[in-house]
């Protein structure tokens, strides 16, 4: 393939003002999808996300046995007959909702289901998910590697109880095996053991999304959740704006002094990224409602801020670029499971703000950022969407900023880069 050419990112001296309507979650579409091929009929689905992370997603369920019929903005979903007997092949490409939620639904098929992905997806962490399968009776070949590439021996039944995992490294290795345990035979008790879970949000939509479908899950103990076998009722179901990536939109607004219309923002909800809504406030902006819509609007300075971003480490890169343009210093912690991510998102970042003439340094468990007039280079994006997202902030104020790889925000978010144009360019 060849190299991608590296874009200018559109820059602004002026506040940037305008208004967005995001396509849908990757999170809720992808549980949506698992959980209507495991379902007891068919399923509609209204708004799904269509990018590179959903598209894997479907196409592995179908792969599996599902039918899925994807006319524009309605997918309807015709579950698996999980007697599935047909070696397949999953192609995860970065996604570690494909990666990590898949493999479940793989073991209760009667196939050979090998599972490989993108370069880099083969040193993302697995290992809690093959010794997890293999802990419920699950056969899986990873000839010893613990990552990717691996196959699956469905037997056509995964015998369920209790079981101990360590998902410190990330919250998908509970919602994988939350989201199958109801089709395991004794159901799933499972528990976590080691330091703290990561993005416990998703693992709340996770277990919201299971109740949804009529699956009892208890989780009134701290680490633990308690799956009663049984089926999983079809649900049409749509699909909220995602507001994790609302949060570039949100950038834009702050580091240039503008105002951002977010259209669509749910009242309630049970996405990570709703915590853009007390982000913005430490770095001293608002968010307001207004109908539908939830408006951000910079305050006079853009502050330095202290967070931890532990349950919501997917936003930190634009945090970081956030930061990097602030009137302070910024200390972003909680977040060491990022070295896990797309890439290895503490040294990506630290190294491409640092390219830029900032002053970045990692931390343990996050990253320290002490502004610093910044010049334009070629921001690396390291196949990572939410890399191309804090370099696009960046280049707001960094004129002729490049953008490595731009065409890498497809995997989850069709069409960024016009978008992005468009709002910043009029
Ligand atoms: O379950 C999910 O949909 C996700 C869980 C989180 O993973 P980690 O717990 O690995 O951070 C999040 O960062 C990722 O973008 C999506
Ligand atoms: C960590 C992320 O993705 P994935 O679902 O591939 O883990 C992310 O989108 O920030």
């Amino acid at each position: 393939m060849n190299a991608p050419l590296p874009w200018l990112a559109p820059y602004r001296d002026t506040p940037v003002v305008g208004e967005v309507l995001v396509p849908g979650s990757k999170s809720q579409t992808n549980r949506a999808l698992i959980l209507a091929a495991l379902g007891d009929r068919p399923s509609v689905l209204t708004r799904p996300l269509r990018s590179r992370d959903t598209t894997l997603m479907a196409d592995a369920l179908v792969a599996l046995g599902a039918t899925i019929d994807r006319d524009g903005m309605v997918w309807t979903i015709t579950p698996a007959a999980l007697d599935h007997t047909a070696a397949a092949t999953v192609d995860c490409g970065l996604a570690g909702t494909v990666m990590r939620f898949v493999p479940a639904v793989a073991a209760l098929t009667s196939a050979d289901v090998t599972f490989d992905g993108d370069e880099h997806a083969r040193v993302r962490p697995m290992a809690t998910t093959i010794s997890a399968l293999r802990g419920l009776g699950v056969a899986i070949d990873d000839e010893g590697r613990g990552s990717l590439p691996f196959v699956v021996h469905g037997s056509g039944t995964v015998a369920g109880g209790p079981l101990e995992i360590d998902a410190s490294s990330s919250s998908q290795f509970v919602s994988a095996l939350l989201l199958a345990g109801a089709r395991f035979d004794k159901g799933l008790e499972l528990q976590h053991v080691g330091a703290a879970l990561p993005s416990m949000p998703h693992i709340e939509m996770t277990v919201n999304e299971l109740r949804k479908r009529g699956v009892e899950v208890d989780d009134s103990q701290p680490d633990r959740w308690v799956v009663a076998p049984g089926p999983i009722a079809a649900l049409d179901d749509e699909i909220e704006p995602d507001l994790s990536n609302a949060g570039v939109f949100i950038a834009a607004a702050l580091v240039t002094g503008g105002s951002i219309r977010i259209r669509n923002w749910p009242e309630q909800t049970d996405q990570a990224g709703d915590a853009w809504r007390t982000i913005v406030e430490a770095f001293g902006a608002r968010a307001v409602r207004d109908g539908a819509d939830l408006v951000f609007t910079a305050g006079p300075t853009l502050n330095g801020v202290e967070l931890d971003l532990h349950d919501v480490g997917e936003l930190t890169p634009v945090v970081a670029a956030m930061a990097a343009l602030a009137d302070g210093p910024s200390r972003l912690t909680g977040v060491a499971h990022l070295r896990g991510h797309e890439t290895d998102r503490l040294a990506a970042l630290v190294t491409e703000i640092n390219r830029l003439g900032g002053d970045a340094e990692e931390l343990e468990d996050g990253i320290a950022i002490r502004p610093r007039p910044l010049h334009a280079e070629t921001f690396k994006t390291y196949d990572d969407h939410r890399m191309a997202h804090a370099a696009v902030v960046l280049g707001l104020r960094v004129e002729g900023l490049l953008v490595e790889n731009v065409v890498t925000t497809v995997k989850t978010y069709p069409n960024f880069a016009p978008v992005w144009e468009r709002l910043i360019t009029t």
